[in-house]
């Protein structure tokens, strides 16, 4: 149930727009928004009862669950805040789960630092890291390096279709990192140049696989082929626990509109059949379009890296061998998942 009526607050709804929408993006920073989401809903409820407020509360984690589907970031975030919801009144869960929001946001932000440090002894002075897209995790290793006086240059790739490499590229120039920012075809030709691939992760599965923006694994196996030591950076946030129990992870298909305009699709079909192309796509969906033009577009977010192209995991518990995640993954998540927000 959404709207007006499970009484989730507008302030939630708005923030599930801004992930589906990537104006809020990574998988960290969706993470962070979903507990601050749910502390606003905790803070804005005007139930009357405790069952009223945790059905309202458990409305609007679905809400913010069903944005985007691959980063488990996100669900584990949600899972964390639901479990703290303590309390015979409303007051006393209204506070339990801020306090419990709060305590996120802040075990996030500190495990990032300490992600960061641990992923930072990897790095020497003079190295050169390439990245991919835009991970927070991936640039706390090079920010630590950097305090730590080593001195780093970086290549950074593109990312097509939404260009993050340009927001990595921003914060590493701000570090005075020399950066050479280049179009993601061009990445086996630069790592030559290249000492370590360092990239983030939306989820880690159970058997060592990352899953990463799209692009990831292609630059894992020419990496490989090359002898150049790929390293993910990954909260222990980013690790998915129903991988435990056999399950996959969902790729995110997005729009159409994110890799060819109207104009361009219209040009195709154009070229293709001398006639006027039929438009097809439909604005609001993030699903592959078909048109009956018989020009299909696809677009997926995120691909799979198998462990055996990844050298390391850092996480702020420690760096691991891909295969040996699963250890860590039954320590921390040993009792089974369930979604508190279903049913
Ligand atoms: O949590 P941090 O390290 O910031 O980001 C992790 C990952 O989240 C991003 O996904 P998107 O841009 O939201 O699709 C990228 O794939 C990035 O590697």
């Amino acid at each position: 149930m959404d709207g007006p009526e499970s009484g989730v607050v507008p302030a939630v709804e708005s923030t599930a727009d801004d992930i589906t929408a990537m104006r809020i993006r990574g998988a960290a920073a969706i993470a962070d928004a979903a507990a601050t989401a749910l502390a606003t809903q905790a803070e804005r409820s005007t139930a009357d009862s405790p069952a009223a407020f945790e059905q309202e509360l458990r409305a609007a984690a679905a809400t913010l669950y069903e944005t985007r589907p691959t980063a488990v970031s996100l669900p584990n975030a949600l899972r964390y805040v639901l479990r703290g919801m303590d309390g015979d009144t409303v007051a006393a869960l209204r506070s339990s789960t801020i306090a419990r929001a709060e305590r996120f946001k802040r075990d996030l932000a500190q495990a990032q630092d300490r992600l960061g440090e641990i992923g930072s002894h990897r790095l020497q002075d003079g190295d050169t890291v390439m990245t991919h897209c835009h991970s927070t995790d991936a640039l706390a290793c090079v920010e630590a390096a950097l305090e730590a006086g080593k001195d780093l240059e970086a290549i950074v790739k593109e990312t097509r279709p939404r260009k993050q490499g340009h927001i990595t590229a921003r914060q590493l120039r701000e570090w005075d990192v020399p950066v050479t920012l280049i179009a993601d075809n061009a990445a086996r030709r630069y790592l030559d140049r290249t000492d370590h691939v360092l990239v983030g992760a939306d989820s880690i599965a159970a058997d060592g696989s990352v899953i990463n923006k799209i692009g990831t694994s292609g630059v894992a196996v020419n990496a490989r082929e090359r002898g150049v030591p790929v390293m993910v950076a990954a909260q222990t946030i980013k690790l998915h626990p129903d991988t435990m129990t056999g399950h996959t992870v969902e790729i995110e298909m997005r729009s159409e509109s994110e890799l060819l305009s109207d104009e361009e699709r219209a040009a195709i079909i154009d070229d293709a059949t001398g006639e006027v192309a039929e438009a097809g796509a439909t604005e609001d969906s993030n699903q592959t379009q078909v048109t009956d033009s018989g020009l299909t577009v696809e677009n997926p977010a995120f691909d799979v890296t198998p462990p055996r192209y990844v050298d390391a995991i850092v996480t702020e518990r420690g760096q691991f061998p891909p295969e040996s995640i699963v250890t860590l993954m039954r320590e921390l998540f040993g009792e089974p998942t369930d979604d508190p927000w279903d049913g």
